[in-house]
């Protein structure tokens, strides 16, 4: 273990290392350096005499990474004094896909030595690279110390660095590892992810199972598929089982009934397993739009734009500004997915959504928690659907009643559908 992560190391001063202070803000970016560089010192104005750590996961497995990254936040916040406050922090290569290395940063005014013996404990156990942050010398430079667990259960200092102002790269670091860890864009990569799984989820392997016996889908469908999207409450349901009744269509959801016993155990999986088990619930459902639109037109109430908007709006953080550009290769539909002849998007202004929310009055899920919460995640979550392509979607005002809603939408199924 000692000799692999030492050839880890050779490695780490070529990273650039950013920390989410304050979500609304650039992160703050810095580099290892042998030596000061001219320039700002980067911690000065954001920490003052706290002692600070950081913490990396790096198990090669992706699955074992996701699954302990996803409950390491939990563990530090149960472990380590409450003053710590824990940020998310990311190392990686600028620009580079696929080079982020997730982790915490950790501020402890506390400078208590149980912070110390916590971290210890994670290097010896567990897939963790730690550092510590000291601010020392005449001119407080800022320095960072990588620690390494000897064979013999110590843990000793390996490396030293100097910190080192970094420039603002082109693309926010959390969007560097989109592709493959939090939307699939084909089949096999989801069904793979899955697959891994099975000694771990013992779920998955009905999951699989189901999404063997799939139906396959043709490119083309005799009738019109109208896929209706939105955030929670925009009045989808209301709208689809309308819609239905007006068309004379079938009615079919993404993920699908059969998927419903296993649905809640995969919602509490990192976003890696997660987002793996909706892109395959996508495949099943056009299976069944395949089938389905052989008779009659379908309606679907939710599908591919549902899984990649949330699973974007999630693993990007921070700012709205921080999301892909439009164009980027994360907006566009998997090659091997049926598509839809049309998508329409709800739209609701906050308050009317907050509003039917409450009138409903049921459990909430907790991403919608989440968005009651959360303005930006949102804002994040419409915005990708909006960038989404091939087919794009169109946004339609749910404000007004559902019959006036119904009749908008019956108008632009005609004028794109020639239904
Ligand atoms: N056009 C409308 N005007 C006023 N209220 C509406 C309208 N459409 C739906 N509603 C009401 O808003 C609430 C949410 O609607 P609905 O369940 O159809 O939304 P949804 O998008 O399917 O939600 P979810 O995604 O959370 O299942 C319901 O109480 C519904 O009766
Ligand atoms: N095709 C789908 C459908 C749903 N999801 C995810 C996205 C949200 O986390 C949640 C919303 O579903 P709802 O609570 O409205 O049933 O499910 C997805 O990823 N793909």
């Amino acid at each position: 273990m000692a000799r692999r992560m030492i050839s880890r190391f050779s490695q780490w001063s070529s990273y650039v290392f950013a920390v989410d202070f304050d979500t609304n803000s650039d992160p703050i970016y810095f580099a290892l350096a042998s030596k000061y560089s001219e320039g700002p010192q980067v911690f000065r104005n954001v920490l003052a005499d706290e002692i600070c750590y950081s913490l990396h996961v790096y198990s090669d497995d992706k699955i074992e990474r996701a699954k302990f990254y996803g409950g390491l936040k939990h563990k530090l916040s149960k472990e380590l004094p409450s003053e710590c406050t824990i940020l998310e922090m990311y190392t990686f290569q600028p620009n580079v896909k696929d080079s982020v290395i997730k982790g915490y940063f950790l501020k402890d005014p506390s400078k208590s030595s149980a912070t110390e013996r916590v971290l210890a404990e994670l290097i010896r156990n567990d897939p963790v690279y730690v550092c510590s942050y000291l601010c020392g010398g005449e001119d407080r430079q800022w320095l960072q110390l990588l620690w390494l667990s000897t064979e013999d259960g110590w843990v000793e200092v390996l490396k030293e660095y100097c910190v080192v102002p970094a420039e603002k790269p082109e693309h926010h670091p959390s969007t560097l590892n989109i592709i493959n860890y939090d939307v699939f864009y084909s089949f096999e990569d989801a069904y793979k992810v899955l697959q891994q799984c099975v000694d771990i989820i013992p779920e998955s392997k009905a999951v699989l199972e189901l999404v063997d016996q799939r139906l396959e889908s043709k490119e083309k469908t005799t009738f019109p598929v109208i896929v209706v999207e939105g955030l929670d409450a925009t009045g989808k349901t209301t709208l689809t089982e309308s819609l239905t009744e007006a068309l004379g269509a079938t009615l079919l959801k993404s993920p699908p009934q059969c998927l419903s016993p296993w649905r809640a155990r995969f919602d509490t999986e990192p976003p890696l397993i997660r987002r793996a088990f909706y892109a395959l619930g996508n495949y099943l459902t056009a299976g069944q739009i395949g089938q389905e639109a052989r008779h009659a037109p379908v309606i679907v109430d939710r599908y591919w734009h549902s899984t990649a908007a949330y699973a974007i709006a999630t693993a990007v953080g921070g700012k709205l500004a921080n999301l892909p550009q439009a164009g980027s290769e994360v907006y566009g539909w998997p090659a091997d997915l049926l598509r839809p002849s049309l998508v329409l998007m709800l739209s609701l202004s906050s308050q009317e959504r907050m509003r039917r929310l409450q009138v409903r009055g049921q459990d909430k899920t907790m991403e919608e928690e989440e968005l009651e919460a959360n303005h930006l995640f949102r804002q994040k979550v419409e915005e990708a659907y909006q960038r989404i392509e091939g087919p794009a979607c169109v946004t339609v005002d749910a404000s007004p009643s559902p019959d006036q809603v119904l009749q908008q939408v019956l108008l632009l199924i005609r004028e794109k559908c020639h239904l």
